[in-house]
């Protein structure tokens, strides 16, 4: 086992987050909990400030809000002067209901409602990342009625392969995102962009899939970005003045896990854009990047009160907890390997080798497979799942109506609740039977 941030730590045999142990906040908020740790958020998102905007002049780091979504995240986004992508009217409204720079918010999706760029343009949310000919005849015609200019940053897809599993890659020919490069199709979508006097061509997104461990990647990405924008000149006469090279940091889920340098990344990503410009004469343009798993997934440790115990001798060890898949659909969907450890027994040597299985009624709900974890683990002890931050509260469900948990923010020896728990009122959509019409 190892702790994925430097945030946590163990004292005796107790687990302790920005140092709250772990057992008190289980008391205090209750289990299933999220625990995410300020300590860790505020680092991250320093190394983005500090990092990649101080160091290089004319860039923006985006937080990918669908990895982890709250009032408190964009509060903290907001004060570290960072942007934040969005991929829906909901995740817009929080961010605006937290207070966000509308200029900063750049509005991604492949699918986006005639309803949700009216919200978003309504609201001066006008940075789009457009992703196919439906949303360009959307974006004229509504821009036009609100008589407002979406700046479109067009996505075109790279065509590389890359990311931890086949459901997260993104930057491959055949993805659902973005404009195909093929045949030139993108270029007529920059061509509409150019003719409409309802919108601006900003310049060009990639996102190459999330999870991904292989710098070549984001190099090879941004060199066949650097021919796209040679071909866009060629064409239209235009100098791309804006790339978005996207997110998808890989963070260590377990001690197999080797994430790159978040510094080594930029480094290469601006090294390409930056050689290549001053190659052809032109001032570099503006970067942005867009992780959102590497600012938040090592922050989260989720806490949950073990329950019922299957030993099969010689098989398996079943340890129920008292979530599962529907506050982590990860393990399920992705196969993810997830650490974890006794929250209360941690610092004891007798190990043995466990699964740790959700309450849901599915033999795949299993959140850790296999997994070593020290003392002799029984009912009522804590359990720790490390590494939680993304993607698991934002995508957690209400299956076997589960109530959601509660996301509790811990930082410098105190703790406070960011998300509430829901209630089973919460799981009621009407008291009484609705008549039919
Ligand atoms: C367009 C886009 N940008 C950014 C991200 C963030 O990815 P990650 O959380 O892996 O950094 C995603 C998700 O994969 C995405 O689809
Ligand atoms: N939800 C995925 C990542 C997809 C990111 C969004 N494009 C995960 O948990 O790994």
């Amino acid at each position: 086992m190892v702790l994925q941030t430097q945030f946590a730590d163990i004292r005796g045999n107790d687990l302790y987050i920005d140092g709250v142990k772990a057992t008190d906040l289980a008391k205090k908020y209750g289990t299933p909990l999220y625990v995410m740790s300020e300590g860790h958020i505020r680092h991250q998102m320093n190394e983005l400030k500090e990092k990649f905007m101080d160091k290089y002049e004319n860039t923006l780091p985006l937080f990918a809000s669908k990895s982890f979504s709250c009032l408190a995240i964009y509060k903290l986004a907001s004060e570290y002067g960072i942007g934040i992508d969005c991929v829906s009217a909901g995740e817009i409204s929080i961010a605006l209901r937290a207070g966000f720079d509308p200029d900063k918010i750049y509005f991604h999706g492949n699918n986006k409602l005639p309803s949700e760029i009216e919200y978003a343009l309504k609201h001066g949310v006008t940075h789009f990342v457009v992703d196919n000919f439906y949303e360009l005849e959307l974006c004229d015609k509504i821009a036009g009625e609100l008589d407002t200019v979406v700046k479109a940053t067009v996505r075109v897809v790279p065509g590389i392969k890359a990311g931890g599993h086949n459901f997260i890659q993104t930057g491959h020919v055949d993805t659902k995102f973005g404009f195909s490069s093929h045949y030139g199709i993108y270029l007529k979508a920059i061509k509409k962009i150019l003719d409409s006097k309802n919108m601006e061509f900003e310049g060009l997104h990639a996102h190459i899939g999330s999870q991904v461990f292989d710098l070549y990647a984001y190099i090879s990405a941004m060199r066949t970005f650097m021919g796209f924008v040679d071909e866009i000149y060629k064409t239209f006469g235009v100098v791309v003045k804006k790339i978005n090279a996207g997110g998808g940091y890989g963070i260590a889920y377990n001690k197999l896990d080797h994430p790159l340098d978040f510094e080594t990344i930029t480094e290469e990503i601006m090294n390409v854009i930056g050689e290549a410009y001053e190659k052809r004469g032109w001032e570099r343009p503006m970067v942005l990047i867009e992780p959102g798993r590497w600012v938040v997934g090592n922050a989260g440790i989720t806490l949950y009160t073990v329950g019922a115990i299957k030993d099969i001798p010689d098989v398996r060890t079943y340890v129920s907890i008292d979530g599962g898949m529907a506050d982590n659909i990860r393990t399920p969907l992705y196969d993810a390997k997830y650490d974890g450890i006794v929250a209360n027994k941690a610092g004891e040597t007798k190990t043995k080798v466990v699964t740790i299985a959700g309450k849901c009624c599915e033999s795949g709900d299993l959140i850790c497979k296999d997994l070593h974890v020290t003392g002799n683990i029984e009912a009522g002890d804590i359990f720790a799942v490390f590494s939680t931050g993304a993607y698991n509260y934002t995508m957690s469900s209400n299956y076997n109506q589960l109530p959601k948990p509660a996301v509790v923010f811990t930082y410098e020896g105190k703790s406070k609740v960011v998300i509430r728990r829901q209630t089973f009122d919460d799981l009621v959509e009407y008291d009484e039977d609705q008549a039919y019409e």
